[in-house]
């Protein structure tokens, strides 16, 4: 059972109000109630367990055992299969979970998803149902429409949260004010990766890339563009979310040999307001489709969670 005192001087055991005028018997329950907390209670840490533990998911875990330790507790990580996360938790001191109903009879506070837009659609609603917030990294997944709005109303139902990360692009806030401004904005999303970063994309039906020559590989909506690139274009579902959504944002991918880091401009323009936000940053090496930047996205966005002033 968690204790805290509120700010009106009030302590809430569970889902009972404690008035802080209780003198004798009541206070020693809550006394004892107390001293029977975990260290890690006491603090009121918020407690994470992450699905995924690939280029993304190992750097969001160590942060979480590392500079985020203050504020949350790492409960364990779940695998594309059960040996997947066992020696990697085993380094981080937290649960290699075997199934998703493991991972959730630990009732985290927070799901962070770094796994694929699978494992949102096959997790999401049930860690949703379960009362957890879920963080995702796969935001590609809610471009569809339909499942978007099913995932939205399952958080609504069990009054949880589905945050979405900057990810390896920023400006996602701007977007959004001026999609208010002007529900008719423009947004062009331009995907700049190295061949060997959009290797094996359902999109490119086994064609081989130019190493020597830039081509453009892709040109339509975010939509038609996260079916056919799902690993490699979420920034730009993020983009069209915050802004148009995914059928009237247009996305081009462009195969560029040699380049090192992975680079997404984004153009937004309404009545009043025309910007351009250009991230380039070098991939995961482990993964060059990848940006680190994405993980460290969802590592501020924790910090921000726990801090008292909210970007
Ligand atoms: N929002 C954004 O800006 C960005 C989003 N992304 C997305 O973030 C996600 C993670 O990226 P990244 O870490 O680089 O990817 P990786 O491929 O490096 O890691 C993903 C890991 O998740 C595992 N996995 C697959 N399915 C499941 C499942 N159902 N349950 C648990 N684990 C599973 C994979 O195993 P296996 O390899 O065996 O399938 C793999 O080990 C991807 O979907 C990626 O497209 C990436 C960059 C930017
Ligand atoms: O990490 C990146 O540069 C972008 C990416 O893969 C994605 O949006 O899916």
């Amino acid at each position: 059972m968690k204790a805290r005192l509120l700010s009106g001087g009030t302590w809430i055991c569970g889902k009972t109000n404690i008035s802080k005028r209780l003198t004798g018997p009541q206070f020693s329950f809550i006394f004892t109630i107390q001293n029977n907390l975990s260290k890690e209670d006491k603090e009121m840490k918020k407690r994470v367990s992450v699905i995924g533990c690939g280029a993304l998911g190992s750097i969001i875990a160590q942060s979480l055992t590392g500079m985020l330790r203050e504020q949350y507790i790492l409960l364990g990580i779940l695998g594309a299969t059960p040996q997947e996360p066992i020696k990697p938790a085993e380094e981080l001191g937290c649960k290699a979970y075997g199934s998703l109903e493991a991972l959730l009879a630990d009732t985290p506070d927070y799901v962070v998803e770094a796994a694929g837009s699978d494992a949102v659609r096959q997790y999401g609603a049930r860690i949703l149902a379960a009362g957890s917030n879920l963080i995702l990294l796969s935001v590609g997944a809610l471009a569809d429409e339909t499942f978007r709005h099913s995932l939205g109303q399952a958080a609504e139902k069990c009054d949880c949260k589905i945050y979405l990360p900057s990810g390896a692009i920023g400006g996602l806030d701007v977007l959004r004010a001026m999609r208010l401004m002007d529900k008719d904005m423009k947004i062009r999303v331009e995907n700049r990766k190295a061949p060997h970063s959009l290797e094996g994309a359902p999109g490119l039906a086994g064609k081989q890339l130019s190493i020597e020559r830039e081509e453009l590989v892709f040109s339509g909506s975010a939509l038609e563009a996260i079916r056919s690139f799902p690993k490699n274009v979420n920034v730009a579902v993020a983009a069209a979310l915050s802004g148009v959504g995914p059928e009237n944002t247009t996305v081009e991918i462009v195969s560029v040999p040699g380049l090192e880091e992975n680079s997404h401009c984004i153009y937004g323009q309404n009545k009043s307001v025309r910007v351009t936000l250009e991230t380039s940053s070098l991939p995961d090496p482990s993964n060059p489709r990848s940006s680190t930047l994405a993980a460290w996205s969802v590592v501020s966005l924790l910090q921000n969670l726990a801090s008292p002033f909210q970007f």
